[in-house]
């Protein structure tokens, strides 16, 4: 069966529509199996300031120090994942939240632990356990929080990283980018698709900056890794009505729009 990953970012998850929603069961009906991987930045900066904690991204990674690590788990797995959950049951979805971190489902490595703390990258995940879900006509909503095998160390990983893993480990045929705005913003303009000289060009100008970065890399490691498709939408509004999607479609090298 065809599968598709969709990432839901922290920007959206309180002002997902009925619409998204509706996109949500187009998929279904058109055959696709729904994995979900959320992130939840506003609400960790949230809990954090109330700790009086300034928050502190490098390239869109939060630097994460043992106390921020608590907290990043603490929210992310107990409020958000707990929120979009609870969304998705309530539009009648079989949705079932998940911590990377169970059952070896995310497994990391320390990026560079001098500079970023307990930030991972993923080195591998555990697609059977996501595969006994999705066979069953559930959809894992999966936390990005990774364990390091050899240690039990727990790491927290961007969330549009943890898509892009999830994805290519799965054989997923697209993944989805869930976002406040409705594709990449070029000159006051969404663009259709972009490509990945495109998107070297525009990170380098400052067309695409600070949580566009991490969406843009990590579709373009997706597309490395042999999806078919990644694509940046709006969680305001349909991204799919059966026929056509709307947003902004990242391309990979061999890859042409019209394709
Ligand atoms: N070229 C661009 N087009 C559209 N949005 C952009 C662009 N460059 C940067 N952004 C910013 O990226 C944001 C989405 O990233 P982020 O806030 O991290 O979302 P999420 O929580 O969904 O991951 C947009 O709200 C916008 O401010
Ligand atoms: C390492 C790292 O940066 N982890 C992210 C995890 C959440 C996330 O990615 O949330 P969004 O998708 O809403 O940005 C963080 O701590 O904010």
């Amino acid at each position: 069966m065809k599968k598709i990953v969709i990432k839901c970012g922290g920007s959206i998850l309180d002002e997902l529509t009925p619409a998204f929603f509706a996109s949500l069961r187009e998929l279904q009906d058109h055959g696709y199996q729904l994995v979900f991987v959320h992130g939840g930045g506003p609400d960790i900066n949230k809990m954090l300031s109330m700790y009086q904690v300034e928050p502190e991204f490098h390239n869109g990674l939060r630097k994460t120090t043992k106390e921020t690590l608590e907290v990043v788990e603490l929210v992310l797995s107990g409020q958000t994942n707990r929120k979009l959950v609870q969304k998705l049951t309530g539009y009648g979805f079989q949705a079932i939240g998940l911590n990377g971190s169970d059952g070896g489902l995310l497994q990391a490595d320390f990026i560079d632990q001098d500079s970023l703390g307990f930030v991972g990258e993923i080195t591998q995940v555990n697609d059977q356990l996501i595969s006994i879900l999705t066979q069953e006509g559930m959809i894992p909503v999966i936390t990005p929080i990774a364990v390091q095998t050899a240690t039990g160390q727990k790491l927290n990983i961007n969330a549009d990283y943890a898509a892009a893993a999830v994805a290519g480990a799965i054989g997923a045929e697209q993944c989805i980018f869930v976002t406040d705005v409705e594709g990449i913003m070029v000159e006051k303009r969404i663009v259709h698709s972009v490509n990945k000289e495109q998107v070297e060009k525009y990170i380098e100008d400052g067309t695409i900056y600070g949580g566009m970065i991490p969406k843009v890399t990590s579709a373009m490691s997706a597309l490395d890794k042999g999806l078919s498709s990644v694509m940046i939408v709006s969680g305001k509004a349909a991204f799919f009505n059966g026929k056509e999607w709307k947003g902004t479609k990242i391309i990979g090298k061999e890859w042409s729009y019209n394709e």
